[in-house]
């Protein structure tokens, strides 16, 4: 093998150093057709035309085609390239800077079946090929290497290495980031060591056929090498002074069409899963892209959470986006060329890792020596026994040269890495030590956002005279996604779907546009299918984004245990107050009750993603983080004047009244509610959680007032409205109610039922026939038993007779 010189693993692949952190690396790789598509005689719709350019051939033709028809890139390679090729010009660099220190990942995107694995089983060997090389000629200094394998199966993390396929946790540590609990890592030994244990990964993952794809990988792989290192000659005092770092062999699963995959019951529900991860590293990426001060989504997904770092912090990234050539795979292609297109505009803060624990020892000694000097001055104060003095002083002694020569030898040991990086070419300004190393921006590092960062812009696509949207609130705007913007305030999806694509110009917006496709997708590859409806056009206003937050975050089993928590509890209180009485802990271990018992099978229908045992707080905490600064910066009186005051009881009653009040005219879902109120009991700390809450729920009041008028906002109550309902036969209603039924029964919503029946409507007819439908179809309610005066009220007493959520509940009979 070609041996490696220190100018190879120096600086990332066409990275720019410094101060404004290092691009991502992005390639471009077509693979040829293969031969069911040359069967059917289809053309392969791509050329690169440089090493750097790609063109759609077609391109010129469609004169009306809103896309670009070129795309440049770092690197871009045809259908005869080779792994090797796109190994060695760009990734090889990124990949190898794990040698020097630095984090580095690689990973590969695009749809199913255009050749990720292919290239990622290939990027992988050459590059612990080219390690292994590296550190055999290394003379002085000491390497280890370590292995480890996980895959994110429908949310799930598992362990590659381990046969008891146990779903693992994941950690926040202050200084690693995300880590992945009791994961496997063993000591690599040697080329064929690695070979058995990227064997062992391959016969674990999940893999499937589908149309599409013979061995369709249905979970994305990451393959992760540490490699720590320390000079030879200080190896004697443990990890002082070493190196260390990981390199990420990413291999995702692809993004997919159920109509091309024609996957169905298993495969679909993977397909989900797959889409729904990928739109959120699509929307990770797309923030990134634009900025990095905002709120990003790491957290939606355990993808993004686990490769934040890869993302958007410590690390050094390249990214081989790959590509079906063929013109039936055309929109998917562009797809991914515009996911591509947001990546080159990533930053990542890389860093050199040294492991300085020498610094902490020398602190500890720094400890026992006061703590002896301490001692003596008491004992000559005590006129102790001077033969104990002595020994004391002289232990002093011993210490202060230990320290000494510890901190020499930090010294020495910083000079010697320093050389070795050098002759590596590796940017000393990325050493812990030197002071104008670039902040680490990966995460949010807790200042306060400028005025003019892009927090508190508007999100793009949609400016908000188009939305008519009344007063400015825009922490509310940049909480939401383009998509959902559209569920919830554009009456026909399709027609502005069309205007906002003919509107928005430049690729990022492209992807957002991307975003909507991919979600429209996957609720229409749902079909009769009950998975991933959370994004669902049917969304409603009623759910502010806090409580869809944590409605998503919950397990279904979560889910239905508090609302049947509520239920009870709603029976003896309609505001659900009486919940106060139990504390946080009752409410996990009902839980955790409750979901033992449950059917398996309910959870993996399921697409919620997060632990159960989150809590609304740590919710609101990630999820308003960014409000949360912004909220602190624009009304400092918040907190502090609330804890002074000696009022805060009654000005806690006061605000809980009115979000009480808020809530009902806002349509806030129990579930939301009621964990409200469990959590903030009325500490003074919780002031800014109420704040935040009052204020959302004002701006959403505000909106939702104005919109009704004239904007269909919320599409379920909006359906079943007379106007609406009358364009549709008979037919046309009992399919709509089968799919609304279906979608609520998904998202585990009976509560929303009794809303959906809560039609503003003066044809009484009409909405008896149609609740009836609904409530045989979905089969949540017994028609017999439902006092149907009472549920469609024509729209003069339903405004006026409208009863409390817990008389509905209990003529739901719930
Ligand atoms: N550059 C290439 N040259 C030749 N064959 C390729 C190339 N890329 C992919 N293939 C072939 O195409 C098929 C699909 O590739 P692969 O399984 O790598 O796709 P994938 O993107 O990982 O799909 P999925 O997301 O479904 O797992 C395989 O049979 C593979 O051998």
């Amino acid at each position: 093998m070609k041996s490696l010189t220190g100018d190879e693993i120096n600086q990332g692949g066409g990275q720019e150093p410094g101060a404004h952190g290092e691009k991502i690396f992005v390639s471009v790789r077509v693979r040829p057709l293969n031969e069911k598509e040359i069967a059917k005689n289809d053309s392969c719709d791509w050329e690169c035309v440089s090493n750097d350019t790609i063109l759609y051939k077609s391109g010129l033709a469609e004169q009306r085609s809103t896309h670009p028809n070129a795309y440049t890139f770092d690197r871009v390679y045809g259908c005869d390239s080779t792994t090797k090729q796109v190994y060695e010009e760009g990734v090889k660099k990124v990949a190898l800077s794990a040698l020097n220190g630095i984090n580095s990942s690689v990973f590969a995107y695009g749809q199913t079946s255009s050749g990720k694995t292919y290239t990622m089983t290939g990027i992988t060997q050459y590059a612990i090929s080219d390690i292994f090389d590296y550190i055999k000629k290394q003379n002085d200094r000491e390497f280890v290497l370590k292995f480890s394998a996980i895959e994110i199966y429908n949310e799930c993390v598992r362990d590659l290495l381990s046969a008891d396929g146990t779903q693992l946790r994941l950690l926040d540590d202050p200084v690693k980031g995300t880590v992945v609990d009791k994961l496997t890592e063993i000591r690599l030994k040697n080329w064929t060591h690695l070979m058995q244990l990227l064997g062992m990964c391959e016969a674990q993952r999940h893999i499937g056929e589908t149309s599409m794809n013979e061995v369709s990988s249905r979970s994305h792989q990451i393959i992760r090498l540490t490699i720590e290192s320390s000079p030879s000659e200080f190896a004697r005092i443990g990890s002082a002074s070493s190196l260390t770092a990981t390199v990420n062999f990413v291999d995702l699963a692809g993004s997919e069409r159920a109509s091309q995959t024609l996957s169905a019951g298993t495969r679909l529900k993977e397909g989900c899963h797959i889409n729904r991860s990928l739109l959120t590293l699509g929307t990770v990426i797309r923030k990134l892209s634009k900025s990095r001060n905002g709120h990003v989504p790491y957290r939606d997904s355990k993808l993004t959470r686990i490769l934040q770092n890869s993302l958007g912090g410590n690390a050094r990234t390249a990214i081989v986006c790959t590509l079906s050539p063929a013109h039936a795979h055309l929109e998917q292609s562009r797809n991914t060329l515009l996911f591509a297109v947001c990546a080159k505009e990533v930053r990542t803060s890389a860093q050199v890792n040294v492991v300085v624990s020498e610094k902490a020892l020398v602190k500890q000694l720094q400890r026992e020596m006061e703590r002896l000097q301490r001692e003596l001055k008491n004992m000559s104060a005590a006129n102790n026994n001077e033969s104990v003095i002595k020994e004391k002083e002289s232990q002093i002694e011993d210490m202060q040269q230990e320290i000494k020569d510890l901190t020499q030898e930090r010294d020495l040991a910083r000079t010697r890495l320093e050389e070795i990086l050098r002759a590596a070419g590796i940017d000393q300004s990325l050493l812990p030590w030197n002071e104008s190393r670039p902040l680490r921006t990966g995460s949010w590092d807790g200042r306060l956002p400028s005025s003019d960062t892009s927090f508190n812009a508007p999100i793009t696509t949609y400016s908000k005279d188009e939305l008519n949207i009344p007063n400015e609130d825009s922490y509310f705007f940049d909480r939401i996604s383009s998509s959902q913007f559209m569920d919830r305030y554009l009456p026909d999806p399709s027609h502005e779907w069309e205007k906002s694509r003919s509107n928005s110009s430049g690729s990022c917006k492209e992807l957002e546009c991307m975003e909507n496709d991919q979600e429209e997708q996957s609720s229409r590859s749902s079909g009769s299918s009950v998975v991933d409806k959370t994004y669902s056009r049917t969304a409603s206003l009623t759910r502010s984004t806090s409580c869809s937050a944590v409605i998503e975050e919950m397990t279904p089993e979560y889910n239905v245990v508090a609302e049947s928590m509520v239920t009870k509890e709603v029976e003896g209180d309609a505001s659900g107050r009486s919940l106060q009485s139990k504390s946080e802990s009752d409410i996990k271990s009902m839980c955790r009750q409750d979901s033992d018992e449950k059917d398996m099978k309910q959870s993996e229908g399921s697409v919620f993603i997060y632990s159960p045992t989150r809590t609304l707080k740590e919710v609101m905490r990630d999820d308003l983080k960014g409000e949360y600064v912004n909220y602190m910066a624009e009304t400092p009186r918040a907190i502090g004047s609330a804890k002074e005051d000696n009022d805060w009881e009654l000005l806690f009653e006061e605000q809980r009244r009115k979000i009480i009040k808020l809530w009902d005219e806002c349509n806030i879902p129990l579930i939301h509610r009621t964990y409200f109120f469990l959590l903030i009991q009325g500490d003074p700390s919780d002031s800014v959680y109420i704040e935040i809450e009052l204020r959302r729920l004002s701006f959403l009041q505000k909106a939702v007032d104005h919109a009704s008028s004239t904007r269909a906002m919320d599409l379920e109550r909006a359906m079943l409205s007379r106007k609406l309902l009358r364009k549709y036969s008979a037919k046309e209603r009992e399919g709509l109610f089968v799919k609304w039924g279906v979608d609520l029964q998904s998202r585990n919503r009976r509560v929303q039922l009794s809303q959906l029946l809560w039609t503003k409507t003066d044809d009484m007819e009409h909405a008896k026939e149609s609740a009836e439908i609904v409530a045989k179809l979905v089969g949540l309610v017994d028609p017999s038993q439902t006092p149907k005066e009472m549920l469609f009220a024509p729209t003069q007493e339903s405004q006026t007779m409208r009863p409390s959520w817990r008389d509905t509940f209990s003529l739901l009979g719930y």
